[in-house]
Protein backbone atom coordinates (compact mmCIF):
# COMPACT_ATOMS: atom_id res chain seq x y z
CA UNK A 1 0.00 0.00 0.00
CA UNK A 2 1.58 3.42 -0.74
CA UNK A 3 1.69 5.85 2.22
CA UNK A 4 0.16 9.24 2.25
CA UNK A 5 2.38 12.24 0.84
CA UNK A 6 4.36 13.52 3.57
CA UNK A 7 2.75 16.61 3.66
CA UNK A 8 5.10 18.66 5.61
CA UNK A 9 7.84 17.48 3.13
CA UNK A 10 6.10 19.23 0.32
CA UNK A 11 5.57 22.62 2.32
CA UNK A 12 9.03 22.88 3.10
CA UNK A 13 10.25 22.12 -0.44
CA UNK A 14 7.96 24.75 -1.71
CA UNK A 15 9.35 27.25 0.64
CA UNK A 16 12.48 26.10 -0.32
CA UNK A 17 11.64 27.03 -3.98
CA UNK A 18 10.45 30.25 -2.93
CA UNK A 19 13.26 31.62 -1.18
CA UNK A 20 15.31 30.25 -4.48
CA UNK A 21 13.24 32.65 -6.40
CA UNK A 22 13.65 35.46 -4.31
CA UNK A 23 17.05 35.26 -3.70
CA UNK A 24 17.08 34.91 -7.66
CA UNK A 25 14.78 37.77 -8.46
CA UNK A 26 17.20 39.82 -5.67
CA UNK A 27 20.11 39.23 -7.62
CA UNK A 28 18.53 39.89 -10.91
CA UNK A 29 17.78 42.75 -9.71
CA UNK A 30 20.98 43.69 -7.96
CA UNK A 31 22.37 42.86 -11.71
CA UNK A 32 20.37 45.11 -13.40
CA UNK A 33 20.49 48.42 -10.74
CA UNK A 34 24.84 47.75 -11.29
CA UNK A 35 23.57 47.63 -15.06
CA UNK A 36 21.78 50.34 -14.96
CA UNK A 37 24.28 52.76 -12.69
CA UNK A 38 27.40 51.75 -14.93
CA UNK A 39 24.92 52.89 -18.21
CA UNK A 40 24.37 56.23 -16.05
CA UNK A 41 27.75 57.06 -15.18
CA UNK A 42 28.67 55.91 -18.52
CA UNK A 43 26.50 58.60 -20.23
CA UNK A 44 27.49 61.23 -17.83
CA UNK A 45 31.00 60.79 -18.38
CA UNK A 46 30.44 61.27 -22.22
CA UNK A 47 28.10 63.94 -21.56
CA UNK A 48 30.98 66.19 -19.77
CA UNK A 49 33.36 65.24 -22.48
CA UNK A 50 31.55 66.22 -26.22
CA UNK A 51 30.32 68.92 -23.34
CA UNK A 52 34.31 69.92 -22.67
CA UNK A 53 35.27 69.48 -26.02
CA UNK A 54 32.47 71.64 -27.66
CA UNK A 55 32.94 74.36 -24.99
CA UNK A 56 31.90 77.19 -25.48
CA UNK A 57 29.55 77.67 -28.44
CA UNK A 58 28.89 80.65 -26.35
CA UNK A 59 30.35 82.90 -23.29
CA UNK A 60 33.76 82.01 -22.60
CA UNK A 61 36.23 81.08 -25.60
CA UNK A 62 37.50 77.55 -25.50
CA UNK A 63 41.12 77.87 -24.29
CA UNK A 64 41.18 80.85 -22.25
CA UNK A 65 38.85 78.84 -19.69
CA UNK A 66 42.38 76.72 -18.99
CA UNK A 67 44.28 79.82 -18.43
CA UNK A 68 41.32 81.62 -16.33
CA UNK A 69 41.64 78.08 -14.78
CA UNK A 70 44.64 78.84 -13.84
CA UNK A 71 44.98 82.13 -13.29
CA UNK A 72 42.55 82.87 -11.61
CA UNK A 73 39.18 84.53 -13.11
CA UNK A 74 39.76 87.52 -14.69
CA UNK A 75 43.05 87.18 -14.93
CA UNK A 76 43.79 86.36 -18.10
CA UNK A 77 41.66 89.49 -19.17
CA UNK A 78 44.12 91.55 -17.23
CA UNK A 79 47.41 90.28 -18.62
CA UNK A 80 46.01 91.04 -22.04
CA UNK A 81 45.12 94.89 -21.00
CA UNK A 82 48.61 95.46 -19.61
CA UNK A 83 50.72 93.67 -21.52
CA UNK A 84 49.25 94.93 -24.54
CA UNK A 85 49.25 98.44 -23.98
CA UNK A 86 51.81 100.09 -26.01
CA UNK A 87 55.19 101.10 -23.87
CA UNK A 88 56.87 104.35 -26.14
CA UNK A 89 55.03 107.26 -27.27
CA UNK A 90 52.95 106.67 -30.37
CA UNK A 91 52.93 102.87 -30.33
CA UNK A 92 51.00 100.55 -31.86
CA UNK A 93 48.81 97.86 -30.36
CA UNK A 94 49.17 94.90 -32.07
CA UNK A 95 46.79 91.56 -32.21
CA UNK A 96 49.52 88.96 -33.33
CA UNK A 97 48.04 85.36 -34.74
CA UNK A 98 50.16 82.86 -34.79
CA UNK A 99 52.06 84.52 -32.14
CA UNK A 100 53.49 81.13 -30.86
CA UNK A 101 54.80 80.26 -34.84
CA UNK A 102 57.63 80.69 -36.53
CA UNK A 103 57.55 84.19 -37.83
CA UNK A 104 55.01 85.48 -34.98
CA UNK A 105 57.04 84.64 -32.07
CA UNK A 106 59.82 86.71 -34.36
CA UNK A 107 57.65 89.67 -35.09
CA UNK A 108 56.02 89.60 -31.23
CA UNK A 109 59.17 89.34 -29.80
CA UNK A 110 60.67 92.38 -31.90
CA UNK A 111 57.71 94.52 -31.74
CA UNK A 112 57.53 94.29 -27.48
CA UNK A 113 61.04 94.86 -27.41
CA UNK A 114 60.44 98.65 -29.47
CA UNK A 115 57.75 99.11 -26.79
CA UNK A 116 54.86 98.44 -29.02
CA UNK A 117 51.97 96.69 -27.09
CA UNK A 118 51.61 92.71 -28.30
CA UNK A 119 48.98 90.58 -27.45
CA UNK A 120 48.99 86.59 -28.72
CA UNK A 121 46.54 84.47 -30.14
CA UNK A 122 47.63 80.89 -30.97
CA UNK A 123 45.65 77.88 -31.22
CA UNK A 124 48.65 75.52 -30.44
CA UNK A 125 47.39 72.85 -33.10
CA UNK A 126 49.64 69.46 -33.71
CA UNK A 127 50.34 70.30 -37.61
CA UNK A 128 54.29 69.94 -35.61
CA UNK A 129 55.65 69.05 -32.39
CA UNK A 130 53.17 71.27 -30.26
CA UNK A 131 55.93 71.40 -27.65
CA UNK A 132 58.36 73.83 -29.88
CA UNK A 133 55.35 76.59 -29.92
CA UNK A 134 54.94 75.79 -26.08
CA UNK A 135 58.70 76.93 -25.79
CA UNK A 136 58.26 79.74 -28.27
CA UNK A 137 55.36 80.74 -25.67
CA UNK A 138 57.72 80.74 -23.16
CA UNK A 139 60.12 82.30 -24.06
CA UNK A 140 57.32 85.08 -25.27
CA UNK A 141 56.15 84.91 -21.65
CA UNK A 142 59.20 86.26 -20.40
CA UNK A 143 59.02 89.26 -22.16
CA UNK A 144 55.54 89.99 -21.33
CA UNK A 145 54.16 88.85 -24.15
CA UNK A 146 50.78 87.01 -23.63
CA UNK A 147 49.41 84.42 -26.24
CA UNK A 148 45.22 83.81 -25.73
CA UNK A 149 45.00 80.33 -26.83
CA UNK A 150 42.14 80.12 -28.85
CA UNK A 151 40.79 79.68 -32.56
CA UNK A 152 40.68 82.14 -35.27
CA UNK A 153 36.99 81.02 -36.17
CA UNK A 154 35.77 81.59 -32.49
CA UNK A 155 34.03 84.94 -32.95
CA UNK A 156 33.27 85.37 -29.39
CA UNK A 157 36.92 85.37 -28.47
CA UNK A 158 37.85 87.44 -30.96
CA UNK A 159 35.09 90.14 -30.25
CA UNK A 160 36.15 89.90 -26.47
CA UNK A 161 39.63 90.71 -27.05
CA UNK A 162 38.65 93.80 -29.16
CA UNK A 163 36.38 94.96 -26.48
CA UNK A 164 39.52 93.93 -24.00
CA UNK A 165 41.71 96.28 -26.40
CA UNK A 166 41.50 98.41 -28.65
CA UNK A 167 43.69 96.73 -31.24
CA UNK A 168 45.18 99.35 -34.08
CA UNK A 169 46.79 97.16 -36.09
CA UNK A 170 46.93 93.56 -36.78
CA UNK A 171 49.57 91.15 -37.50
CA UNK A 172 48.20 88.23 -39.12
CA UNK A 173 50.12 85.22 -39.42
CA UNK A 174 48.22 82.26 -38.10
CA UNK A 175 47.59 80.00 -41.32
CA UNK A 176 47.89 76.28 -41.99
CA UNK A 177 50.92 76.45 -43.68
CA UNK A 178 52.92 73.76 -46.07
CA UNK A 179 52.49 73.11 -49.62
CA UNK A 180 52.60 69.62 -49.39
CA UNK A 181 50.00 68.73 -46.42
CA UNK A 182 47.29 70.37 -48.38
CA UNK A 183 47.24 66.47 -49.95
CA UNK A 184 46.44 64.99 -46.93
CA UNK A 185 44.31 67.46 -44.90
CA UNK A 186 42.75 69.94 -47.04
CA UNK A 187 39.42 71.19 -44.87
CA UNK A 188 42.57 72.27 -42.14
CA UNK A 189 43.59 75.24 -45.54
CA UNK A 190 39.79 76.22 -45.73
CA UNK A 191 39.47 76.09 -42.08
CA UNK A 192 41.56 78.14 -41.04
CA UNK A 193 43.36 80.05 -44.15
CA UNK A 194 39.81 81.23 -45.62
CA UNK A 195 37.39 80.54 -43.02
CA UNK A 196 39.54 81.77 -40.11
CA UNK A 197 40.57 84.64 -42.02
CA UNK A 198 36.84 86.17 -42.99
CA UNK A 199 36.39 85.76 -39.25
CA UNK A 200 38.87 87.52 -38.68
CA UNK A 201 37.96 90.45 -41.16
CA UNK A 202 34.44 90.03 -39.57
CA UNK A 203 35.12 91.29 -36.42
CA UNK A 204 37.50 93.79 -37.55
CA UNK A 205 35.09 95.45 -39.66
CA UNK A 206 32.89 95.98 -36.98
CA UNK A 207 35.21 96.81 -34.20
CA UNK A 208 35.91 100.49 -33.51
CA UNK A 209 38.43 101.63 -34.35
CA UNK A 210 38.63 98.93 -37.04
CA UNK A 211 42.49 98.06 -36.99
CA UNK A 212 45.22 98.27 -39.88
CA UNK A 213 46.13 94.23 -41.29
CA UNK A 214 49.05 93.27 -42.41
CA UNK A 215 48.76 89.28 -43.13
CA UNK A 216 50.65 87.02 -44.36
CA UNK A 217 50.54 85.59 -47.78
CA UNK A 218 52.81 83.29 -49.96
CA UNK A 219 55.31 82.80 -52.61
CA UNK A 220 53.09 80.10 -53.99
CA UNK A 221 50.76 82.21 -54.98
CA UNK A 222 52.96 82.91 -58.26
CA UNK A 223 52.07 78.70 -59.19
CA UNK A 224 52.96 78.11 -62.69
CA UNK A 225 53.91 81.75 -63.47
CA UNK A 226 57.57 81.50 -65.60
CA UNK A 227 58.58 85.58 -65.68
CA UNK A 228 61.45 85.78 -63.59
CA UNK A 229 61.76 87.21 -61.08
CA UNK A 230 58.22 87.12 -59.55
CA UNK A 231 57.13 90.47 -59.63
CA UNK A 232 53.91 91.78 -57.68
CA UNK A 233 52.69 92.48 -61.10
CA UNK A 234 52.80 89.00 -62.94
CA UNK A 235 49.80 86.54 -62.69
CA UNK A 236 48.96 84.83 -59.67
CA UNK A 237 45.88 82.85 -61.34
CA UNK A 238 47.34 79.68 -61.55
CA UNK A 239 47.85 78.02 -58.54
CA UNK A 240 49.56 74.66 -57.93
CA UNK A 241 48.58 73.68 -54.79
CA UNK A 242 45.50 73.80 -52.50
CA UNK A 243 47.55 75.58 -50.09
CA UNK A 244 48.64 78.50 -52.98
CA UNK A 245 44.56 78.35 -53.81
CA UNK A 246 43.65 79.21 -50.14
CA UNK A 247 46.57 82.15 -50.19
CA UNK A 248 45.48 83.79 -53.57
CA UNK A 249 41.39 83.26 -52.74
CA UNK A 250 42.79 85.52 -49.14
CA UNK A 251 44.25 87.94 -51.24
CA UNK A 252 40.90 88.23 -53.37
CA UNK A 253 38.79 88.40 -49.77
CA UNK A 254 41.04 91.26 -48.38
CA UNK A 255 40.11 93.14 -51.41
CA UNK A 256 36.31 92.57 -50.60
CA UNK A 257 36.90 93.72 -47.51
CA UNK A 258 38.80 97.12 -48.25
CA UNK A 259 36.33 97.45 -51.33
CA UNK A 260 33.30 97.02 -48.69
CA UNK A 261 34.21 98.39 -45.51
CA UNK A 262 37.25 100.45 -45.77
CA UNK A 263 39.87 98.00 -43.41
CA UNK A 264 43.46 98.89 -44.69
CA UNK A 265 44.74 95.72 -45.78
CA UNK A 266 48.13 94.89 -46.89
CA UNK A 267 49.07 91.31 -47.88
CA UNK A 268 53.10 89.86 -47.53
CA UNK A 269 54.15 86.94 -49.58
CA UNK A 270 56.47 84.76 -48.00
CA UNK A 271 59.85 83.44 -49.47
CA UNK A 272 60.69 80.30 -48.03
CA UNK A 273 61.35 81.63 -44.46
CA UNK A 274 63.75 79.86 -42.07
CA UNK A 275 65.30 80.40 -39.54
CA UNK A 276 66.32 79.60 -35.47
CA UNK A 277 62.49 78.45 -34.22
CA UNK A 278 61.80 77.49 -38.00
CA UNK A 279 59.18 75.09 -38.57
CA UNK A 280 59.94 71.08 -38.12
CA UNK A 281 58.03 70.74 -41.71
CA UNK A 282 60.47 72.76 -43.54
CA UNK A 283 62.83 70.96 -45.86
CA UNK A 284 66.12 72.91 -44.21
CA UNK A 285 65.07 71.76 -40.65
CA UNK A 286 63.94 68.29 -41.22
CA UNK A 287 66.84 67.70 -43.60
CA UNK A 288 69.16 68.83 -40.51
CA UNK A 289 67.51 66.58 -38.14
CA UNK A 290 67.53 63.44 -40.67
CA UNK A 291 71.31 64.21 -41.33
CA UNK A 292 71.97 64.17 -37.54
CA UNK A 293 70.20 60.74 -37.08
CA UNK A 294 72.06 59.31 -40.32
CA UNK A 295 68.42 58.83 -42.35
CA UNK A 296 68.96 59.78 -45.81
CA UNK A 297 66.81 62.83 -47.48
CA UNK A 298 64.86 63.21 -50.70
CA UNK A 299 66.43 66.09 -52.68
CA UNK A 300 64.30 66.85 -55.36
CA UNK A 301 64.99 68.12 -59.28
CA UNK A 302 62.77 68.60 -62.13
CA UNK A 303 61.72 66.55 -64.60
CA UNK A 304 64.64 67.76 -66.62
CA UNK A 305 67.39 67.07 -64.33
CA UNK A 306 67.71 70.05 -62.74
CA UNK A 307 67.42 70.63 -59.28
CA UNK A 308 64.65 72.83 -57.95
CA UNK A 309 65.74 76.42 -55.99
CA UNK A 310 64.48 78.48 -53.84
CA UNK A 311 64.59 82.53 -52.80
CA UNK A 312 65.16 81.22 -49.04
CA UNK A 313 64.70 84.24 -46.75
CA UNK A 314 66.00 84.60 -43.28
CA UNK A 315 63.50 85.35 -40.39
CA UNK A 316 65.40 88.62 -39.06
CA UNK A 317 64.85 90.02 -42.66
CA UNK A 318 61.00 88.85 -42.56
CA UNK A 319 60.61 90.14 -39.61
CA UNK A 320 62.19 93.79 -40.85
CA UNK A 321 59.53 93.08 -44.07
CA UNK A 322 56.64 92.83 -41.49
CA UNK A 323 57.04 96.07 -38.72
CA UNK A 324 57.91 97.84 -42.35
CA UNK A 325 54.72 97.14 -43.69
CA UNK A 326 52.87 98.08 -40.47
CA UNK A 327 54.69 101.35 -39.81
CA UNK A 328 53.76 102.03 -43.27
CA UNK A 329 49.94 100.93 -43.11
CA UNK A 330 47.88 103.93 -42.99
CA UNK A 331 44.29 103.25 -41.13
CA UNK A 332 41.24 101.60 -41.94
CA UNK A 333 38.48 104.39 -42.91
CA UNK A 334 35.32 102.49 -41.68
CA UNK A 335 33.34 103.03 -38.76
CA UNK A 336 30.46 101.19 -37.14
CA UNK A 337 30.65 98.24 -40.88
CA UNK A 338 30.64 100.91 -42.81
CA UNK A 339 33.37 102.38 -45.40
CA UNK A 340 33.77 106.03 -45.50
CA UNK A 341 36.42 106.42 -48.05
CA UNK A 342 38.77 104.37 -49.84
CA UNK A 343 41.26 102.73 -47.83
CA UNK A 344 45.07 101.24 -48.39
CA UNK A 345 45.43 97.75 -50.05
CA UNK A 346 48.84 96.62 -50.73
CA UNK A 347 50.61 93.24 -51.66
CA UNK A 348 54.14 93.26 -51.30
CA UNK A 349 57.09 90.21 -52.18
CA UNK A 350 59.32 89.60 -48.76
CA UNK A 351 62.30 87.55 -50.45
CA UNK A 352 65.89 87.25 -50.60
CA UNK A 353 66.56 88.08 -54.49
CA UNK A 354 68.78 85.22 -54.90
CA UNK A 355 67.21 81.75 -55.13
CA UNK A 356 69.45 78.69 -54.56
CA UNK A 357 69.42 75.03 -55.36
CA UNK A 358 68.27 72.88 -53.23
CA UNK A 359 71.24 70.75 -53.31
CA UNK A 360 73.61 73.94 -52.48
CA UNK A 361 71.28 73.85 -49.13
CA UNK A 362 72.08 70.18 -48.48
CA UNK A 363 75.75 71.21 -49.07
CA UNK A 364 75.81 73.93 -46.77
CA UNK A 365 74.28 71.57 -43.72
CA UNK A 366 76.51 68.92 -44.51
CA UNK A 367 79.88 71.72 -43.58
CA UNK A 368 77.70 72.84 -40.72
CA UNK A 369 76.95 69.95 -39.47
CA UNK A 370 80.24 67.88 -40.13
CA UNK A 371 78.43 65.00 -41.09
CA UNK A 372 77.71 63.53 -45.14
CA UNK A 373 74.04 63.57 -45.72
CA UNK A 374 72.70 60.37 -47.62
CA UNK A 375 71.27 61.97 -50.44
CA UNK A 376 68.84 60.26 -52.88
CA UNK A 377 67.62 62.87 -56.26
CA UNK A 378 64.29 61.98 -57.01
CA UNK A 379 61.75 63.70 -59.55
CA UNK A 380 59.60 66.34 -57.32
CA UNK A 381 56.27 64.66 -56.99
CA UNK A 382 53.57 66.19 -58.30
CA UNK A 383 51.85 67.22 -55.15
CA UNK A 384 51.90 71.42 -55.31
CA UNK A 385 55.86 72.17 -55.16
CA UNK A 386 56.83 74.68 -58.25
CA UNK A 387 60.45 74.12 -59.67
CA UNK A 388 61.82 77.40 -58.09
CA UNK A 389 60.93 81.28 -56.61
CA UNK A 390 62.79 84.02 -56.68
CA UNK A 391 61.41 87.44 -55.23
CA UNK A 392 61.91 91.07 -57.13
CA UNK A 393 61.34 93.19 -53.68
CA UNK A 394 61.65 96.46 -55.48
CA UNK A 395 58.23 97.23 -54.14
CA UNK A 396 59.02 96.60 -50.12
CA UNK A 397 62.08 98.51 -51.06
CA UNK A 398 60.48 101.43 -52.01
CA UNK A 399 57.62 102.15 -49.59
CA UNK A 400 59.35 100.67 -46.32
CA UNK A 401 62.84 100.03 -47.53
CA UNK A 402 62.97 96.64 -47.25
CA UNK A 403 65.97 94.89 -47.73
CA UNK A 404 67.71 91.67 -47.45
CA UNK A 405 71.10 91.18 -45.29
CA UNK A 406 71.28 87.30 -44.54
CA UNK A 407 72.64 85.17 -47.62
CA UNK A 408 72.11 81.37 -46.96
CA UNK A 409 75.38 80.46 -45.24
CA UNK A 410 75.04 82.89 -42.77
CA UNK A 411 71.39 82.41 -41.86
CA UNK A 412 72.07 78.26 -42.06
CA UNK A 413 74.66 79.03 -39.67
CA UNK A 414 72.05 80.70 -37.09
CA UNK A 415 69.62 77.72 -37.56
CA UNK A 416 71.87 75.11 -36.77
CA UNK A 417 73.45 77.01 -33.67
CA UNK A 418 70.28 76.99 -32.35
CA UNK A 419 69.29 74.08 -33.61
CA UNK A 420 71.55 72.27 -31.65
CA UNK A 421 71.24 74.04 -28.75
CA UNK A 422 67.42 73.27 -28.75
CA UNK A 423 67.57 69.56 -29.38
CA UNK A 424 71.30 68.88 -28.72
CA UNK A 425 73.01 66.44 -30.58
CA UNK A 426 72.59 62.82 -31.38
CA UNK A 427 74.94 60.57 -28.97
CA UNK A 428 76.52 59.04 -31.81
CA UNK A 429 78.09 62.50 -32.99
CA UNK A 430 78.85 63.62 -30.03
CA UNK A 431 82.65 62.30 -30.39
CA UNK A 432 83.28 63.49 -34.26
CA UNK A 433 81.82 66.93 -33.61
CA UNK A 434 83.31 70.30 -34.08
CA UNK A 435 81.88 73.08 -32.57
CA UNK A 436 80.57 75.68 -35.02
CA UNK A 437 82.77 78.73 -34.67
CA UNK A 438 80.54 81.87 -33.24
O1 LIG B 1 57.47 80.47 -49.94
C1 LIG B 1 56.40 80.06 -49.56
O2 LIG B 1 55.41 80.69 -49.82
C2 LIG B 1 56.25 78.76 -48.83
O3 LIG B 1 57.53 78.33 -48.38
C3 LIG B 1 57.54 77.05 -47.82
O4 LIG B 1 57.26 76.12 -48.85
P1 LIG B 1 58.50 75.52 -49.67
O5 LIG B 1 59.19 76.59 -50.42
O6 LIG B 1 57.97 74.39 -50.46
O7 LIG B 1 59.50 75.06 -48.51
P2 LIG B 1 60.00 73.62 -48.07
O8 LIG B 1 58.89 72.70 -47.87
O9 LIG B 1 60.94 73.82 -46.95
O10 LIG B 1 60.81 73.13 -49.34
C4 LIG B 1 61.99 73.79 -49.74
C5 LIG B 1 62.51 73.18 -51.00
O11 LIG B 1 62.95 71.83 -50.73
C6 LIG B 1 62.36 70.95 -51.65
N1 LIG B 1 62.16 69.66 -50.95
C7 LIG B 1 61.20 69.52 -50.02
C8 LIG B 1 61.04 68.33 -49.36
C9 LIG B 1 61.87 67.26 -49.65
O12 LIG B 1 61.78 66.15 -49.07
N2 LIG B 1 62.85 67.45 -50.57
C10 LIG B 1 63.02 68.61 -51.24
O13 LIG B 1 63.93 68.73 -52.09
C11 LIG B 1 61.08 71.62 -52.10
O14 LIG B 1 60.71 71.19 -53.39
C12 LIG B 1 61.50 73.07 -52.11
O15 LIG B 1 62.11 73.40 -53.31
C13 LIG B 1 56.54 76.91 -46.70
O16 LIG B 1 56.40 75.58 -46.28
C14 LIG B 1 55.19 77.46 -47.07
O17 LIG B 1 54.36 77.46 -45.91
C15 LIG B 1 55.40 78.86 -47.60
O18 LIG B 1 54.25 79.53 -47.85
Amino acid sequence: MASPPDKSKSIKLERYNSYIRRVNSTKLLNASSKLVLRATVLVALIVVLVLTLNYPKTGEPHGVQRQMLSSGFGAWEKQVREWGRARREGGMRVLVTGAAGFVGSHCSLALKKRGDGVVGLDNFNNYYDPSLKRARQAMLWKHQVFIVEGDLNDTPLLEKLFDLLPFTHILHLAAQAGVRYAMHNPQSYISANIAGFVNLLEVAKSANPQPAIVWASSSSVYGLNTHNPFSELHRTDQPASLYAATKKAGEEIAHTYNHIYGLSLTALRFFTVYGPWGRPDMAYFFFTKDILHGKSIDVYQTPDGNQVARDFTYIDDIVKGCLGALDTSLKSTGSGGKKLSPAQLRVYNLGNTSPVPVGTLVSILESLLSTKAKKHFINMPSNGDVPYTHANVSLAFRDFSYKPTTDLSTGLRKFVKWYLGYYGLPQRLKKQFRPLPS
